[in-house]
């Protein structure tokens, strides 16, 4: 049984954060782990208060899974102050796990921060040259790269300042693009670009897009994927989610988690 960690905080609401990520390590049959950097009370609607835990809680919980069960991939989300990133990296390097994953998280839908501002320098300077992928989107990676991006050659300087900070390879997603029929995320992985392009889909239910590709791409790193294998399940699956998008809630809905398999089932039928 291969092992996922999710280092990230919790959604009350079930859609984002450790929430989607198990739910992801789960469904891609991966055993999930996770430790808690900061608890939000959050719904659809937006986040209502971010309660962080103390560095030590954090230290603890990644070292009673480094101690005893350890992991084949990790993933971190919303780390949400500097001294919650000096933590978990120094952990990360003590333990040495190969397949790390960052979702520099800074935002969430509703416009609340999930990063205090000047954390931005720790995560530059002790996080990133850690992972082995990056997963930002548009906005995370304009304020990691300090420039604009609009245009696809902008994105790929982007992803050059992302590798030269020590980032192996680097994820920049579309889903802020302003192309309006499609969502087209660029993989750099330091030599080639790859694009990821599929339909753009017209909805309001897409609470932890972001979230749960990042966990898709983690738990296909613990299963002995390539990076490339990796972000193509990835994009795979969060298409499938959104597609089949649940109504939740009165605001942004999450996405269904349980699609791709569903999917997967009913072509394997098909073909039996
Ligand atoms: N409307 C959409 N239709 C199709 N794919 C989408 C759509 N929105 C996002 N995606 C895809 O979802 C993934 C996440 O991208 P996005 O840029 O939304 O991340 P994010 O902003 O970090 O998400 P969040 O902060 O909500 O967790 C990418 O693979 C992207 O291409
Ligand atoms: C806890 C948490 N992590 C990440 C995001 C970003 O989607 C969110 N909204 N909430």
């Amino acid at each position: 049984m291969k092992k996922a960690l999710t280092i990230a905080g919790s959604d009350s609401g079930g859609g984002a954060g450790i929430q989607a990520d198990l739910k992801t390590f789960q469904e891609l049959e991966v055993y999930g782990m996770s430790v808690l950097t900061a608890i939000t009370a959050q719904n659809t609607l937006g986040v209502h208060a971010v309660y962080p835990m103390t560095v030590e809680a954090v230290a603890k919980q990644i070292e009673a899974i480094g101690q005893d069960i350890g992991t084949d991939a990790v993933k971190t989300g919303m780390l949400f102050s500097a001294e919650i990133i000096e933590t978990v990296s120094e952990q990360l390097e003590k333990y040495q796990w190969e397949n790390v994953v960052v979702d520099p998280v800074m935002i969430a839908k509703g416009g609340a921060s999930l990063l205090q501002q000047e954390a931005i320098f720790s995560m530059k300077r002790s996080l990133l040259p850690l992972a082995k992928v990056v997963t930002p989107n548009i906005p995370e990676a304009e304020v990691l790269t300090d420039m604009v991006i609009r245009t696809y050659e902008d994105k790929k300087e982007a992803a050059k300042r992302l590798y030269d900070i020590g980032v192996k390879n680097i994820v920049i997603k579309g889903g802020h693009d302003e192309n309006e029929s499609e969502s087209t995320d660029l993989l750099f992985d330091g030599a080639e670009f790859y694009t990821f392009t599929s339909k753009r889909i017209q909805t309001m239910n897409t609470h932890g897009t972001g979230c749960t590709f990042s966990a898709v791409i983690t738990a296909e790193l613990a299963r002995g994927s390539n990076v490339y294998q990796a972000v193509l399940t990835g994009k795979d699956f969060i298409q499938a989610a959104i597609e089949d998008g649940l109504v939740i809630g009165q605001g942004n809905g999450p996405t269904n988690h349980w699609a791709y398999r569903k999917r997967k089932y009913i072509k394997e039928l098909a073909g039996s």
